[in-house]
C-alpha cells in the first residue's frame, strides 16, 4: 500500500513468519528532512517489524507504538518538523489531524492486508487492527467540539436539496442541522465505522467547468487576457443563481444570503484589528477583489447586456459570488487527472474540524464515477460529522470563511520577518536547521520546556544561534548566548503585545467585531506564551549559570 507519504509492505520470510516494512516514500518532497528525523531517532530507513504468531499480549502494543511513532514522523507535514522534529513519544495530542492520518494509515494497510490473504498471520493482522480502531476511537473522544442544534431553525431548502440530491443519485448517511455558531452542518444517520462513505455525490451533480464552458458567457470571457477558468465559474454562478431553470436551482435556493466572512468586515472590525496580521490581510485581499472587479465591470455590462445584465453584477454580488467561492469551493480532481475547484452540493454543509471525520476526499472514483467522502474516524448517530478543509490557520479561516476554529489550532501560527536562510550546518549537530522562513506558534503546543529548547520551535533557536557564533555549533555550554537570544526574543514579542493593546469584550458587538476581538484574543495567548516561555527558559538558564557559578 502507499499513501502518499508511507509504503507499508509485508514480506514472508522463514517459518511462517513475515517481516512487516514500513518506509518513507522518496516521492514525499519533505523526504530528506523526515530521513534526517528518522536517523536521528534512532530508527533505520528500512523499518521492520517481524509478526510471528503469536508473542504474548503486550506484542500488540508494543507493535502498534513502534508503527505509529515511525508512521507519525512519515505523516507530518512541513510545519509540524518546523517545530517539534516530532514528538514521536508523546502521548499527548500535538496535532490531532497528523495523528489520525497516521493511525489511519496504518489501518487502512492492514485492512488491505487482511483482505488480500496472509492467513497464517491473520489473528496478528485482527489484533493490530482492533488496536488501531480502538486508538482512533480513543483520539476521537478526546475531540468532542460543543456543537448545539437549534430546534427552531427550519431546514426546508435544505431538504428539498437532499431530495433533489436522491433523484440525482446521491447516497447520504448524513441529515443537515442548524448549529449554534456554525449555521448548517451534517449529522450522522447511524452510527459510522471508518472507511464508511458518509457521502457519495455522482459527477453529475456537480458544479464544475464544464458548465460555464457550455454556457453563451463562454465565447466572450474566453477572449479575455489573463481570465481564469475559476474566475468564469464565479461570473456563471452570480447568473445561474437567479436562474428560474437552472439544473442547480434548489442549491442556489438554499445558499445563504449573506456569508460573513472576513472579505466584508465592517470598518469597526477592521479597525478593532490593529496590531495584528490579518488587518493587513483583510484589507489586501479585499482591494485584490475590487481591482478583480474593475477590470470586469461594468465593461461585461456595457458590451453584453443580455449576457450580464447590470442588476447581476454589482459589485456587492460580486463579494457574495466571492465568499461562496472562497467558503463553498472545493477542489475536486476528476477522471481525466483534471484538478477543479468545484460547488459540491450537499457536501457544502459539512463544517469544518481540527479533527474531522472525513480527512481525504476529493478524488472523483473512476469506477462509479462520484466523489466519495469515506470516514477516517468513526462517527456516531445523531452526532455531528466534520470535514477537514484543509490545514489552515486561523486568519485564513477568519478571512475567507468567517470562523475561529473549536480547539488549538496548531497552523495558528506567526510567521517572523527574519527570513534569511542559513546554510545547514553538520547534520549530526541540528538536522532541521535548513529552513527558508521562521515562525512561532503558542509555546502550549512543545512538550520539551526545558533548558535549551524552552518550548520554542528548534530551528528559530539553531538560526540565533548560528547568527551569533557562526563557528560554534554545540551551543550547550554556552549559557550566557542562550541567555542574550531569549532575550532578545522576549523582547520582540513583549512589543507585539503592546502594540496588541487590549481589548474589552463587549457582547452588544456586531459579529464581524466580535470575529476580530476573539481573533486578537487568540493572536494575545500565543504572544504571551512566548514571553511567558522565555521568561521560564531565562530562569533556568540562570540557576544554571549560578550552579555553575558556585564551584
Ligand atoms: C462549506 S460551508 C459549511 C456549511 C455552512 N455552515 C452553511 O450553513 O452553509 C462553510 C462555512 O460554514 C461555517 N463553518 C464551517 N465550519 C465551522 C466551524 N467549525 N465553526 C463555525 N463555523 C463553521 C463557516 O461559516 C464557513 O464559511
Amino acid at each position: 500500500m502507499e499513501d502518499g507519504k508511507l509504503h507499508l509492505s509485508i514480506k514472508a520470510i522463514e517459518n511462517d513468519q513475515h517481516l512487516l516494512v514500513l518506509k518513507l516514500s522518496e516521492d514525499d518532497p519533505l523526504f530528506e528532512k523526515k530521513k534526517k528525523i528518522l536517523e536521528s531517532k534512532g530508527f533505520n530507513l528500512q523499518g521492520q517489524v517481524v509478526l510471528e504468531n503469536h508473542s504474548g499480549p503486550d506484542w500488540t502494543n508494543k507493535t502498534m507504538d513502534v508503527l505509529l511513532q515511525r508512521a507519525r514522523i512519515m505523516c507530518s507535514d512541513e510545519l509540524e518538523l518546523y517545530f517539534s522534529g516530532v514528538d514521536v513519544n508523546s502521548v499527548h495530542l500535538y496535532n490531532p489531524r497528523i495523528e489520525l492520518e497516521a493511525l489511519h494509515s496504518i489501518l487502512s494497510f492492514i485492512n488491505k492486508a487482511l483482505s488480500s490473504g496472509y492467513h497464517t498471520i491473520s489473528d496478528i493482522l485482527h489484533d493490530l487492527r482492533d488496536s488501531s480502531v480502538n486508538m482512533i476511537q480513543e483520539l476521537g473522544d478526546k475531540f468532542r467540539p460543543e456543537s448545539r442544534i437549534v430546534t427552531n431553525y427550519s431546514c426546508d431548502k435544505e431538504r428539498s436539496l437532499l431530495l433533489w440530491g436522491e433523484s440525482k443519485g446521491v447516497r447520504r448517511t448524513l441529515e443537515v442541522a442548524y448549529f449554534e455558531g456554525a449555521g448548517r452542518g451534517a449529522i450522522a444517520t447511524k452510527d459510522l465505522k471508518v472507511g464508511d462513505n458518509a457521502l457519495e455525490i455522482p459527477v453529475s451533480a456537480i458544479i464544475s467547468e464544464e458548465l460555464v464552458c457550455e454556457s453563451d458567457m463562454f465565447p466572450i470571457l474566453e477572449k479575455i487576457d489573463g481570465i481564469s477558468l475559476e474566475t468564469m465559474m464565479l461570473l456563471w454562478s452570480m447568473k445561474e443563481k437567479h436562474n428560474p431553470d437552472s439544473k442547480f436551482k434548489l442549491y442556489f435556493d438554499a445558499l445563504p444570503e449573506v456569508f460573513n466572512t472576513g472579505l466584508t468586515f465592517g470598518v469597526d472590525a477592521i479597525m478593532a484589528l490593529e496590531g495584528t496580521l490579518l488587518l493587513e490581510e483583510t484589507v489586501q485581499a479585499k482591494e485584490h477583489l475590487r481591482t478583480q472587479y474593475d477590470e470586469l465591470f461594468p465593461a461585461l455590462c456595457n458590451d453584453h447586456p443580455d449576457i450580464f445584465p447590470t442588476e447581476l453584477y454589482t459589485w456587492d454580488q460580486f463579494l457574495w459570488a466571492c465568499e461562496l467561492w472562497y467558503s463553498n469551493g472545493m477542489k475536486v480532481m476528476f477522471t481525466d487527472g483534471k484538478l477543479q475547484t468545484c460547488l459540491v452540493p450537499i457536501a457544502g454543509f459539512l463544517n469544518h474540524s481540527l479533527c474531522p471525520h472525513v480527512l481525504h476526499y476529493g478524488k472523483v472514483d473512476s469506477a462509479t464515477n462520484s466523489l466519495k467522502f469515506p470516514l477516517s474516524r468513526p462517527c456516531n448517530a445523531g452526532e455531528q460529522c466534520y470535514l477537514s478543509y484543509g490545514k489552515f490557520s486561523s486568519s485564513h479561516l477568519v478571512t475567507f470563511y468567517g470562523f475561529l476554529p473549536q480547539g488549538e489550532n496548531p497552523y495558528d501560527v506567526i510567521s517572523l520577518d527574519i527570513g534569511a536562510k542559513i546554510e545547514d550546518c553538520s547534520e549530526d549537530c541540528c538536522p532541521l536547521s535548513n529552513w527558508t522562513n521562521h515562525m512561532v506558534r503558542g509555546t502550549w503546543f512543545s512538550k520539551n520546556h526545558g533548558i535549551f529548547h524552552y518550548g520554542l520551535p528548534p530551528p528559530l533557536l539553531d538560526h540565533f544561534r548560528l547568527a551569533r557564533s557562526p563557528i560554534e555549533t554545540n551551543t550547550n555550554e554556552n549559557l550566557e548566548t542562550e541567555l542574550e537570544i531569549l532575550e532578545d526574543i522576549r523582547s520582540t514579542f513583549e512589543d507585539m503585545l503592546e502594540t496588541l493593546g487590549e481589548t474589552n469584550p463587549d457582547n452588544s458587538a456586531s459579529w464581524d467585531v466580535k470575529l476580530a476581538m476573539e481573533y486578537k484574543d487568540q493572536q494575545r495567548r500565543i504572544i504571551s506564551s512566548i514571553v511567558t516561555s522565555c521568561h521560564d527558559g531565562s530562569k533556568l538558564l540562570k540557576d544554571e549559570l549560578l550552579k555553575k557559578w558556585s564551584f
